[in-house]
């Protein structure tokens, strides 16, 4: 809705449709913002080698090609008026165990990606970032201009490149941003009443992430969450993290796309600004699924930094983003939504997967 110099309402601005290229549509939040992308009247094609996503991860209605970033050449035409780049491998632990297959996928695959669009003349790239560039954050609210001193080989990649992203705005004009996003979780329906129409949410298998593991033990199938660590320099011991919906976060990609002007790289991290620590988000979970979730108090997890709290202020300046399900029960109880639909699912057919329509 756009508004005029005095606060009148003048309807919902004109949207000239585009077509754009997903990487990675097929995983969690890929598929969210194709099907915002979907739901704005653009032509989405995904572009995912189903390596951790699902193909019926993918939003009914754009085109899917299964195939892998590294040859996005075969894939991309002038057709395309840009592209939302996140395949990507993403799971901390495993990028230190296994660095070589985080440097060939994120940063190889992303030369070759980069390499394509510039052979289609295609010049328009959201790219997504992450906290984990940061490292141990240096101020409490962690702003884009803060030293980046990743603590993972999974952040160096993503550092890597935001650097590359950088370097071709520089050199061949191309409009790009990174999104640095917190912790990602909720889930997305496309129908008018809560939880209802088709579903896309977290479903990562291995699952590493706190909110989707702690329902798991609501919903039985876990018996207890494991606390890494309460003897953090935190209120409660437990380490804090700033929690976004990821249907804000689709907002924030379609705000980018439009933001983004030719040879400059706009570099924006997404957060609520709001710290919860891991007690409050079990205690959240008991309220709104009414289990009582047991809980073991484990060892710290490598890597982790005590507080992780973002400062969105240049979001909401230059994207003029605003987040709309910053209150975490309402984050939690989306997932938990999302993660009954699944559950019931793979109940009824014995395999995960599905949109839960
Ligand atoms: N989920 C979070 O909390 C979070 C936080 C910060 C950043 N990110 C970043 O956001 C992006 C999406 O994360 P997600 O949680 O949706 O992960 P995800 O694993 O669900 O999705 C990633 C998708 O990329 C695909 N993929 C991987 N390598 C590919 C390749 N070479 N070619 C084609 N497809 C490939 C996978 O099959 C998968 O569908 C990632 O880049 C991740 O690093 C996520
Ligand atoms: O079983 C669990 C799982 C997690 N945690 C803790 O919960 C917090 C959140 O963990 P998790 O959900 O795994 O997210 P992060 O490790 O904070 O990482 C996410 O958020 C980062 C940005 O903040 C992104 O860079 C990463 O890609 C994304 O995975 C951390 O303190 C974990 O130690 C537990 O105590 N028990």
């Amino acid at each position: 809705m756009s508004t005029t110099g005095n606060g009148t309402s003048t309807g919902p601005a004109a949207v000239r449709p585009r077509k754009y290229l997903v990487t990675g549509g097929a995983g969690y939040v890929g598929s969210v913002v194709a099907a915002h992308l979907l739901e704005a009247g653009h032509a989405v094609t995904v572009l995912d080698d189903l390596s951790t996503g699902f193909r019926a991860g993918v939003p009914e209605g754009a085109e899917f090609i299964e195939g892998r970033i590294q040859e996005a050449g075969r894939r991309l035409d002038s057709s395309y008026d840009g592209v939302l780049h996140f395949a990507a491998c993403s799971q901390v632990g495993e990028s230190v165990a296994d660095p070589d297959k985080y440097w060939r996928n994120n940063v190889g695959g992303t030369i070759e990606l980069l390499g394509a669009m510039r052979d289609a003349g295609v010049r328009r790239l959201v790219f997504s970032s992450t906290a984990a560039t940061y490292g141990e954050p240096v101020s409490e609210l962690v702003t884009e201009t803060d030293p980046t001193a990743p603590t993972s080989p999974y952040g160096a990649t993503k550092l890597a490149v935001d650097h590359m992203i950088t370097g071709e705005c520089r050199a061949h004009g191309l409009a790009a941003a990174s999104l640095r996003y917190f912790n990602v979780a909720g889930a997305h329906f496309t129908g008018t009443e809560p939880g209802s129409g088709a579903a896309y949410g977290e479903r990562h298998d291995p699952e590493s992430h706190l909110i989707p593991l702690v329902l798991q033990v609501a919903l039985g199938t876990r018996e207890a969450i494991s606390v890494y660590g309460d003897d953090y320099p935190t209120p409660d011991g437990t380490c804090v993290r700033d929690y976004i919906h990821v249907a804000d976060l689709a907002d924030a990609h379609l705000l980018a796309l439009d933001a983004a002007v030719e040879s400059e790289h706009l570099i924006c991290n997404l957060g609520n600004g709001n710290g919860f620590s891991v007690r409050e988000v079990i205690e959240t979970v008991r309220k709104v699924t009414g289990h009582p979730v047991p809980e073991i108090t484990a060892p710290r997890r490598g890597g982790d930094p005590a507080v992780l709290v973002a400062s969105a202020d240049r979001a909401r300046r230059l994207l003029g983003w605003t987040p709309r399900r910053a209150d975490l029960a309402e984050i939690v109880e989306d997932a938990w939504a999302f993660a009954r639909r699944e559950h019931g699912a793979a109940g009824a057919d014995g395999k995960q997967g599905g949109t839960g329509e």
